[in-house]
């Protein structure tokens, strides 16, 4: 009868997946915690220390560091190996479950001491994984509950194990590594940084043809943005930093919101009661360069945004959902790839988010608003009014996803000119009135960094602009006022900046 050794700290799903061996014919090998779940749950379990005939010791250090487990594992099926096992009258192992001390979590918990830290180095658990790995083309590996089900299913079917061998011994060997890393990583006080990839899609090529790319994820086995391409082609190396600017976006409102983005910058931004009115709006603000962008909404596409989607020629349609009415008419746009990106709920300042130099990589935590508590201030004779406050509120946000030089007009809660990407604050601003038209007449305006000089506010003045918000905090802030007071515009100072490079 084939032999499992078991030895979890996550004891997740593993009466249910032990059960499923036993049934199957298999004998159980589990360590204490681990033996004494299964026995809890009526699972027949034999405890690895009465086989090897050593108990754990110093506090469970050493548990399974024993020459008829490892040899166990790693004999081959060769002549001389198998002697060595009968001679000493050791098993043969075919399965090794494991999972590690949560070391990663452990360690983010506030005022974790050193000695509690290092009692949460695995040792025998990564040994026991890169045994079982080393030994792929006899022992099949699991060190994630997620796996259960397929080592089960495969058991089941009888067939030949060997690429699931190898599949999983590459996970093993991924997640031992970075494991490592991390412990690294915490002794040396960020040192080292623990970073492992998964290549998630081969693509046809990069931002242009002549350019090789790969699409790697953090995990392994997930799909681009652990979302769904419902219809269309891959998706292209552009495609998927259009995807994410706009998956930014939304996912930074909390009211219905589409935003439209064109080589990663926004062109179009709105919040409404619903998908096909905020879409409406979006697409007002800029529709010629909305051509060939992509849409993100972060709720449900229905029936009636569908429609209105149709004429406009869309790369991507990103949403948390579509309605089947929805996808019935968007699946007449052949060329539109239409793509279901669960809404997540922890987007917090406190995540990272790297990005490749010459030489190295950057690593940041990613800017997702003003940090909790800040305060902003009326800084002009004017106030801004309860209309306008509300259109300021929507153009601050909206200008934290614009390129800076960043400068958002906005009316209620749309966007009506956007300017990005300049080098001078002023340029963005000509750029923002010029796309905006008639409409900058009474708009507020947003500004992502300070004004360096008053020709900003001049310029906005003439063009009507009746309210901006801005960080403040230049050394001509004093002149900034004075020329919105000049011209009777109220001004907000947020304190914070938001950059965008
Ligand atoms: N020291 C050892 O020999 C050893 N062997 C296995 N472990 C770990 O002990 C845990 C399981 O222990 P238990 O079955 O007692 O709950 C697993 O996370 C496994 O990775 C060990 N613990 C730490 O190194």
């Amino acid at each position: 009868m084939p032999n499992a050794l078991i030895s979890v700290t996550d004891k997740s799903q593993l009466v249910e997946f032990a059960q499923e061996l036993v049934t199957l014919g298999w004998v159980i090998w589990a360590s204490g915690g681990t033996s004494n779940e299964l026995r809890k749950n009526s699972i027949t379990v034999n405890e690895l220390s009465d086989y090897t005939g050593m108990g754990e010791m110093l506090g469970g250090r050493v548990k399974t560091l024993h020459p008829a487990i490892y040899a166990g594992i790693l004999a081959r099926d060769i002549h001389e190996d198998e002697k060595v096992l009968a001679n000493n009258n050791w098993l043969r192992f075919d399965l090794v479950v494991v999972n590690l001390y949560p070391f990663e979590k452990k360690v983010q918990s506030p005022n974790i001491d050193l000695s509690e830290a290092i009692e949460n180095i695995d040792i025998g658990g990564v040994a026991l994984l890169r045994a079982a790995a080393k030994n792929f083309q006899r022992v099949l590996v699991v060190c994630d509950p997620a796996d259960y089900s397929v080592v089960i299913d495969a058991l089941k079917s009888g067939q030949n194990t060997e690429t699931l061998r190898r599949s999983l011994a590459w996970k093993a060997f991924g997640v031992t590594s970075r494991y490592d890393a991390f412990i690294a990583g915490f002794l040396s006080s960020g040192e080292v940084y623990p970073l492992n990839l998964y290549r998630c899609q081969n693509l046809r090529y990069g931002e242009n043809p002549h350019q090789q790319a790969i699409f790697y994820s953090f995990s392994p086995n997930e799909k681009p943005f652990d979302g769904r391409v419902l219809q269309g082609k891959e998706l292209s190396y552009n495609n998927i930093l259009d995807v994410d600017a706009g998956w930014r976006v939304v996912s930074s409102f909390d009211e219905p919101t589409v935003a439209i983005i064109k080589h990663l910058s926004p062109c179009g931004i709105a919040s409404a009661n619903t998908v096909a009115e905020a879409y409406r709006q979006a697409l007002e603000c800029d529709p010629v360069s909305a051509f060939g962008g992509i849409v993100a909404s972060n709720r449900v596409i229905d029936e009636t945004a569908a429609i209105q989607m149709k004429d406009l020629f869309i790369e991507c349609i990103v949403s948390p959902g579509f309605t089947s009415e929805a996808m019935e008419i968007l699946s007449r746009k052949k060329n539109c790839r239409v793509i279901e990106i669960p809404i997540s709920t922890q987007y917090s300042n406190e995540q990272w988010e790297l990005r490749s130099v010459y030489h190295g990589v950057l690593r940041q935590s990613v800017d997702w608003g003003d940090p909790h508590g800040t305060e902003w201030r009326v800084v002009t004779s004017k106030h801004p009014d309860q209309e306008q406050m509300v259109a300021l509120k929507f153009a601050w946000k909206a200008c934290q996803h614009v390129k800076s030089n960043a400068i958002v007009l906005a009316k209620g809660k749309s966007t009506v000119g956007i300017g990005g990407g300049q080098p001078n604050r002023v340029q963005s601003v000509r750029i923002a009135i010029e796309n905006a038209g008639e409409r900058a007449r009474g708009a507020v305006m947003a500004s992502d960094a300070f004004f360096p000089f008053p020709d900003s506010i001049e310029v906005a003045a003439k063009a009507g602009i009746g309210a901006i918000i801005q960080p403040g905090g230049s050394v001509r802030d004093n002149d900034v006022i004075r020329a919105a007071d000049n011209s009777g515009i109220a001004m907000i100072f947020t304190g914070v900046r938001h950059f965008k490079h």
